[in-house]
């Protein structure tokens, strides 16, 4: 007999689970406060009592620690039930193992696991669990897990998902697919009304097999536009963290993403899925932070801003250069040459009748080689110091030991980082390719190679980090990438796609980051969730690629509109937003190629609720957003209208990429508009 075989019999099992879930919670809630008194009490104690003696102290101090844990257990296992309590699972597999005599075990699959100790059974399974794969790698029939003993085999004898909200079941489905289509398409056409959301009741087969993937070391995520990598890189963060409870936590991993915007709007899924949020940063803070923030440079985005709007040739060169592996290989033989010739030994007279040799200093400058440079100093300073020792049995002063120390390093030609570095483009005969800004501003794409040749030469490897996300993978160099593995020797999910690059002469593609971080698992997504296919076929006309595979999921054709002038494409555009007010649509994002072009427009658009998103912003906002290609990179709007796509803004490869960009933004519906007479060629 099939458990919970009618609708009613499970809409009535829900209100069971709701029920005692409730109740557990009410329990720990006395829990909570029976050890919140306990503390206050021994506080009191304490407090009362100043002279009692050591041991009753020291027994004290376990105890409240005690306490402390235990409470804040019980304080955690509220708030996972909590979180649980108005969706308890979404999905369900009747599985029964292949075994003599075993029974059909019904496995409700939700956020957390919930183990009733009266009943002493599992009631709900964490979608991370292994036996709850099944529920996104098999339809009906033979299925298999991997447990901790081995893989079990069996049989798969029902499927249903569940649409849960507030306690309430909407709608549940039986279906011998692994995740029902029709599920996903409800998904998909919702409304984009906040930040990004998890997907743990709809993750496809390709997509759960990114998430678990647990041994590749570097895993490469190359996918198109909306295919959910972002999404599958955080819920495999959930996994890992879940699969490796005990030796991996969140405060263990560092996600670099593109900007603060960037960070706030996917700064939800982790706390969904019952994770603290994961600590983040950029690559302009890296870079800084390991050079000590000395330098001032051009951002990324100024960088970017500048291609986009007067781009020269020898500016392009330099990025062009410098993002090559060439470069890389250049540079790697001058850190051989600075090793080999930057280190002049003198002869260091340290008393009256003692010189320290120059051939002997020269020598210990070659022994420390396992250390960088500039670290061996110290180390050298003490090996002399103590040869002497055993030698002539003299003993140095502090004043001594420093003085040689400062002459050590004193030998040293490479003591100056941009020094060193400018002394690299002479070494190759190519001065032409530094150049310094005005007010010894430096330019973005010397940022990594200078960081690389500062760790060279000093080191700085960040252990504590175990696990590294880099989202947007296709905006960092190479250079980039060998500052990442040299800073960040650990495990490593690198997510991007080569098509919607803002950095095309500094880019990078799978292949690219493969060999740059020398090794790496490569896996792709091809299939395309976010956009109609409609506007899916429209971005395919800016940038083709063969290998995407869009939703089946329709709606409105796209649409181009023309206007004889600025200030009619301005009214229209003005319009089309009072349109979208009075739609259904949550959010909508004005998308210009540049962010003076969606400042100019913003000011003359002059419409009270638009917010206006910079490179300065750090906060994600909802409803209408007017905003940069670069800046929406990476976010999604229910509309999308981008103007001014005449022939004469977009006409350029970088140009195609901002479109592309901007185009694949949309999720249900798209507008272009331009004044004059000819569009965009990329349209
Ligand atoms: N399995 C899924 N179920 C439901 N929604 C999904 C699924 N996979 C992706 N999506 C949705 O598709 C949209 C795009 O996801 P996401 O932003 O992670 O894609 P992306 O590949 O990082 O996009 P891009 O590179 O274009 O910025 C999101 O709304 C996400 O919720």
């Amino acid at each position: 007999m099939v458990f919970n075989q009618t609708e009613k019999q499970e809409r009535s099992y829900l209100q069971q689970i709701i029920t005692r879930l409730k109740q557990i919670i009410s329990h720990t809630d006395v829990s909570v406060k029976d050890h919140v008194d306990t503390l206050a009490e021994y506080k009191d104690y304490l407090w009362n009592n100043k002279d009692i003696d050591p041991h009753e102290i020291r027994s004290m101090r376990e105890s409240i620690l005690n306490h402390f844990a235990i409470g804040e257990s019980v304080i955690d296992k509220r708030r996972r039930l909590a979180q649980i309590v108005d969706i308890p699972y979404f999905g369900r597999i009747d599985f029964q193992e292949k075994s003599e005599n075993r029974p059909i075990i019904p496995v409700y699959i939700g956020i957390h696991t919930f183990h009733d100790t009266e009943s002493r059974t599992t009631v709900i399974y964490d979608w991370r669990a292994p036996i709850s794969s099944m529920f996104y790698d098999y339809e009906l029939g033979e299925a298999s897990y991997q447990s901790p003993s081995g893989e079990i085999k069996g049989d798969i004898s029902l499927k249903r998902q569940y649409r849960i909200r507030a306690g309430k079941m909407e709608f549940m489905i039986e279906s011998a697919l692994t995740v029902h289509d029709d599920i996903l398409q409800k998904e998909l056409s919702a409304n984009a009304d906040d930040k990004m959301k998890n997907i743990v009741a709809t993750i496809q087969r390709e997509q759960n097999r990114i998430i678990r993937n647990e041994e590749a070391r570097t895993l490469i995520i190359q996918g198109v536009a909306g295919s959910g990598k972002t999404s599958i890189a955080l819920h495999r963060i959930a996994y890992l963290l879940y699969a490796f409870q005990g030796s991996l936590s969140s405060n263990d991993i560092l996600i670099i993403s593109p900007n603060k915007v960037f960070a706030d709007y996917i700064s939800n899924v982790l706390p969904e899925l019952g994770e603290e949020t994961v600590p983040e940063t950029s690559m302009e803070q890296i870079l800084s932070e390991v050079l000590n923030h000395k330098y001032k440079y051009f951002s990324f985005f100024e960088q970017v801003n500048e291609l986009l709007t007067k781009p020269t040739p020898d500016f392009i060169e330099r990025i062009e250069y410098k993002s090559s592996f060439d470069f890389i290989a250049s540079l790697d033989r001058f850190i051989l040459y600075i090793e080999n010739h930057y280190f002049r030994a003198k002869d260091v007279k340290l008393t009256k009748h003692i010189t320290v040799p120059s051939e002997f200093i020269e020598e210990q400058f070659h022994r420390f080689n396992r250390y960088p440079m500039r670290q061996r100093f110290e180390a050298m300073t003490d090996y002399i110091l103590d040869m002497m020792k055993v030698q002539y049995a003299f003993t140095v002063t502090t004043v001594e030991r420093n003085f040689l120390k400062k002459e050590i390093k004193r030998m040293f030609a490479g003591n100056n980082d941009l020094q060193v570095y400018k002394d690299f483009f002479v070494w190759m005969g190519k001065p032409e390719l530094f150049k310094m800004r005005k007010n010894r501003i430096l330019e973005y794409a010397d940022i990594a190679p200078l960081a690389y040749l500062h760790i060279a030469l000093e080191g700085g490897t960040k252990n504590y980090v175990k696990h590294l996300l880099v989202d947007e993978m296709q905006d960092y160099s190479p250079i980039q990438y060998k500052v990442m593995q040299k800073l960040f020797p650990c495990r490593k999910t690198v997510l991007g796609d080569t098509n919607q690059s803002v950095n095309p002469y500094g880019s990078s593609t799978a292949d690219m980051i493969q060999k740059a971080l020398i090794m790496g698992e490569i896996m792709k997504l091809c299939k395309s969730y976010r956009s109609t296919c409609e506007i899916t076929e429209f971005a395919q006309q800016i940038r083709t690629n063969t290998e995407l595979e869009p939703v089946a999921r329709h709606g409105k054709k796209p649409q181009v509109l023309q206007f004889d002038n600025e200030k009619e494409e301005l009214s229209a555009i003005k319009n089309l937003i009072v349109t979208h007010q009075a739609s259904a649509y949550k959010s909508l994002g004005i998308v210009c190629k540049t962010e003076s072009q969606a400042c100019e427009m913003a000011e003359k658009l002059q419409i009270p609720d638009i917010h206006f998103l910079s490179n300065q912003s750090s906060d994600f906002v909802q409803g209408i957003v007017i905003t940069s290609a670069h800046m929406a990179k990476g976010l999604e709007f229910d509309e999308v209208i981008i103007p001014q796509v005449d022939d004469k803004n977009y006409h350029s490869e970088i140009d195609r990429s901002m479109l592309y960009v901007a185009v694949t933004r949309a999720m249900h519906r798209l507008t272009l508009t331009y004044s004059g007479t000819k569009h965009t060629p990329f349209i």
